[in-house]
C-alpha cells in the first residue's frame, strides 16, 4: 500500500470542502481527480501535501499518519510528494536550470541553500531532467522567456529534482492551450510509466482524465462519488459528478477538442518504455 487516506475532511467554517474522503493507492498509478469548480479537488491535494491543514482524518504512508508529522519529518514528506501548480510558480528572472535546481534545496544545508550552492551532480541531473522533458536547449534562458507549456515542464523537472514518490499536480494544464496541455500531460504520463511514480492530477475536464489516467476519482460538493477505471465512467456517472442535467454532454467538459488523437490512440501515443 503506497498511501491510504481515511475519512479525510476539511471544513472552512461551516462549509465542508472535503467530506470524509477515502482513497487507497496500492501501486504506482496515474490518477485524475475531476469535478466542478469548488468540488474540493485542490483542497484534497493540498491536504495530502500538508499545505492546507486537515480538519480530521488520516493519511497513512508506511504506517505513519503524515498529518502528525513535524519538523524534519514533515519536510521529508513534502519532498516525497512534489507539487505542481497551475501557475508554474517558477522564479521568472532566474534561468531555467537554476529554477530546476531549486527543487533540491530541501536536501541541502541552510547555508548552501542561502547561497544557491549546487553541486556539479545537481547541475548534471537538472540538465538530464530537462533533456528528458525536451527542453534542454532552453536551460540558460530566463524562465519568463519560455512559453506556458515549456514553463510547466520546467516545473515538472524541478519537482523531479526532489526525488519524489508522488507527484501532485493541481490543475497543471488549466492555463495552457490544447497543444501545450497535451505536451504537459504526455510528460506527466511518461513520469508515471517510465519512473514508476504515482501522479495524482486535478483536472477540470473529463476527456483529459479519460485519455491519460488509469483511474479517475470524481468529486462532487466535497464527496468522492466515483473511483474507478476511466472505462467505467459512464455518461450518467459523469452527469452525477458534474451535477449536470439531461443536456449534459462530455464536450462541455473538454479542453482538447482540437487534439489530433481520439482518446485511446492518444494514450498509446505516449512512449511506454523501461
Ligand atoms: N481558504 C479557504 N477559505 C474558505 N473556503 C475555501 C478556502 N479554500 C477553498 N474553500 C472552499 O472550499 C471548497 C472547495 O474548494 P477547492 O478549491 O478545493 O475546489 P476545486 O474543486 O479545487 O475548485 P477549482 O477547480 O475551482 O479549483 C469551495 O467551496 C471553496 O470556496
Amino acid at each position: 500500500m503506497l498511501i491510504k487516506i481515511e475519512s479525510l475532511t476539511k471544513r472552512f467554517g461551516t462549509a465542508t470542502a472535503v467530506d470524509a474522503a477515502e482513497i487507497r493507492v496500492e501501486k504506482p498509478a496515474m490518477i485524475g481527480i475531476i469535478g466542478r469548480s469548488g468540488a474540493g479537488k485542490s483542497t484534497l491535494l493540498r491536504m495530502i501535501n500538508r499545505l492546507t491543514p486537515a480538519t480530521s482524518g488520516r493519511i497513512l504512508v508506511d504506517g505513519t499518519d503524515v498529518l502528525t508529522l513535524k519538523g524534519a519529518a514533515l519536510r521529508r514528506w513534502r519532498r516525497d510528494c512534489a507539487m505542481i501548480f497551475q501557475q508554474f510558480n517558477l522564479v521568472p528572472r532566474l534561468d531555467v536550470v537554476t529554477n530546476v535546481m531549486l527543487g533540491r534545496l530541501n536536501g541541502h544545508s541552510a547555508l548552501a541553500s542561502a547561497f544557491n550552492v549546487f553541486s556539479e551532480a545537481d547541475v548534471r541531473q537538472a540538465l538530464a531532467h530537462l533533456d528528458r522533458l525536451g527542453i534542454a536547449e532552453h536551460a540558460l534562458k530566463r524562465a519568463e522567456a519560455l512559453s506556458g507549456g515549456q514553463q510547466q515542464r520546467v516545473a515538472i523537472a524541478r519537482a523531479l529534482m526532489q526525488d519524489p514518490k508522488f507527484v501532485l499536480a493541481d490543475e497543471p494544464i488549466a492555463s495552457l492551450d490544447p497543444l501545450n496541455a497535451q505536451v504537459v500531460m504526455d510528460a506527466l504520463r511518461r513520469i508515471h510509466v517510465e519512473q514508476g511514480l504515482s501522479v495524482i492530477c486535478n483536472l477540470h475536464t473529463l476527456d483529459t482524465a479519460r485519455r491519460y489516467c488509469d483511474r479517475v476519482i470524481g468529486m462532487r460538493a466535497g464527496r468522492i462519488v466515483f473511483d474507478g477505471p476511466a472505462e467505467l465512467l459512464t455518461e450518467a456517472m459523469a452527469r452525477e459528478i458534474y451535477g449536470a442535467g439531461a443536456e449534459f454532454s462530455e464536450a462541455t467538459t473538454s479542453t482538447s477538442l482540437a487534439t489530433p488523437f481520439p482518446s485511446e490512440a492518444g494514450r498509446r501515443a505516449v512512449p511506454v518504455t523501461g
